[in-house]
């Protein structure tokens, strides 16, 4: 996580991150759903570049079409998947994209850190996992 305050070359970092450090062949970057984070990084939305819609994600998991197929390709050696803007993606949104990306890469792994060990007997940074949200969380283990 690149963590500082604001206008201090963050996102000036991860462009130089994926364009030479990573190569954008393996490295992704993406923003929340606003046109003007993305434009300003030069990436691609999270939604579009992971296919998230108000489908579910059972229902994304039995599609079967060019859009996917496509998608898969994109996302093929894609080592590094970088979100720019965490602070504007919900909790369901991050559940959503991990489940997206275990399908489009057919890779059981939950994505990232915050979908790992929770802390104990206290709630989690970016959202409360173990109690209002248990059904996204579900769909982690019943639908992947
Ligand atoms: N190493 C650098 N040398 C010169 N200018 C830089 C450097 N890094 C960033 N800048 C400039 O500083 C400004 C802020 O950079 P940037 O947008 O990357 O910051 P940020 O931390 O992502 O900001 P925010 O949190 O507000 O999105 C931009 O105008 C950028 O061009």
């Amino acid at each position: 996580m690149i963590e500082a305050p604001g206008d201090c070359g963050k996102s000036r970092m991860l462009k130089i991150l994926v364009n030479d450090f990573f190569g954008s062949e393996n490295a992704c970057l993406v923003t929340p759903f606003i046109g003007g984070a993305a434009f300003n990084v030069g990436g691609n939305t999270i939604h579009s570049t992971l296919g998230i819609s108000p489908k579910s994600v059972a229902e994304f998991k039995r599609m079967n079409n060019s859009l996917k197929t496509q998608l898969t390709d994109l996302l093929k050696d894609v080592k590094v998947f970088f979100i720019e803007e965490i602070s504007l993606i919900s909790v369901v949104l991050l559940i959503q994209a991990s489940v997206h990306l275990q399908i489009l890469k057919n890779d059981g792994r939950p994505f990232g850190d915050f979908m790992q060990l929770l802390p104990v007997q206290s709630p989690p940074v970016f959202g409360d996992f173990s109690s209002k949200l248990k059904a996204p969380r579900d769909m982690l283990v019943e639908n992947v």
